[in-house]
C-alpha cells in the first residue's frame, strides 16, 4: 500500500471547464482534469497557450472567467491556498536576502524553520547559503525557489517549468523530488516543455492546453 505522508487528508482536486481572460481576451478555456493523491498533472502545449496562466488561476492568483476548481477533503475553515506550494517560472526569490534568509523567510511564513538547513543541503546550496540571492546564476536561483517546497509540507505543488535552467544533476534532483512527493500521496501540477525524469508513467496525466491564446496574438 502506498504511504500517504505527504497528503494524510487525501486531498484531491477537480478542475472542470476552467477558463481565464486577461485584458479582455480569453487566454485558455475548457481545461478539465482531476488530480488524485499520488498523481502528476503535466500541462503541455506550445508557447503562449496559457499554461502559466492556468497555474496562476489554479493557485487563485488570477480570477477564472469560467469553470470550477474544487478541492476534496480540505478543511472548509481554511483557504485552499494553504494546501498549495507554487513555484513560478520566476521563482519569487528576494534578491536582497541571502539564500538562507530567503528560506528562513518562507519557512516563517509557512510556520516552522526546522527544515531550512536540510532544504539548503538538498538543493545543493550549502556553499552559497550566505550569499545574496542577487548574485546567483539562473540554475542556482531555480534551486533556491524549489527548495521552498522542502521547508514546509504542503500536499499540492504547482510548478512552472521546474527543471528549466538546471544542470543534469539538478534535473535528476527535481524529478526525484516530484516522484517522492507523489509516492507519498502528494499531488504535483507542472507546466513544462521538458521531460521530467523518474516519474512513474502510471502516475502521470497529460493535459493539453489549446491554441486559443495564440489566436489574439496575430
Ligand atoms: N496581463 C496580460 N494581459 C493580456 N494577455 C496576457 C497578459 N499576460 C500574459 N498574457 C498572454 O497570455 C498568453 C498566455 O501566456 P502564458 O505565459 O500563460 O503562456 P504559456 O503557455 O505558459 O507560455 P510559455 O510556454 O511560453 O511559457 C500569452 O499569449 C500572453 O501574451
Amino acid at each position: 500500500m502506498r504511504k500517504n505522508g505527504k497528503n494524510p487528508e487525501n486531498i484531491a482536486l477537480n478542475v472542470t471547464n476552467l477558463a481565464c481572460e486577461r485584458g479582455g481576451f480569453e487566454i485558455f478555456a475548457d481545461v478539465s482534469f482531476t488530480a488524485m493523491p499520488g498523481e502528476v498533472i503535466l500541462l503541455r502545449g506550445p508557447n503562449g497557450v496559457g499554461k502559466s496562466t492556468c497555474l496562476a488561476t489554479l493557485y487563485g492568483a488570477l480570477p477564472k472567467s469560467a469553470g470550477e476548481i474544487s478541492f476534496e477533503n480540505i478543511d472548509s475553515e481554511r483557504e485552499p491556498r494553504e494546501y498549495l506550494h507554487i513555484v513560478g517560472y520566476v521563482p519569487g526569490v528576494k534578491t536582497t536576502l541571502t539564500v538562507k534568509e530567503n528560506l528562513m523567510f518562507w519557512a516563517q511564513l509557512y510556520g516552522g524553520t526546522e527544515n531550512v538547513l536540510p532544504a539548503i543541503e538538498a538543493a545543493g546550496l550549502d556553499a552559497i547559503q550566505d550569499s545574496e540571492a542577487s548574485i546567483l546564476s539562473a540554475g542556482q536561483t531555480r534551486r533556491l525557489g524549489l527548495a521552498r517546497l522542502l521547508v514546509a509540507n504542503r500536499p499540492i505543488w504547482i510548478l512552472d517549468e521546474p527543471t528549466s535552467a538546471l544542470d543534469k544533476q539538478g534535473d535528476q534532483w527535481v524529478g526525484q523530488l516530484i516522484a517522492d512527493h507523489c509516492a507519498e500521496g502528494g499531488i504535483v501540477i507542472a507546466a513544462t516543455h521538458l521531460e521530467i525524469p523518474h516519474l512513474a508513467p502510471e502516475a502521470v496525466k497529460t493535459v493539453m492546453i489549446g491554441h486559443r491564446a495564440m489566436d489574439h496574438a496575430s
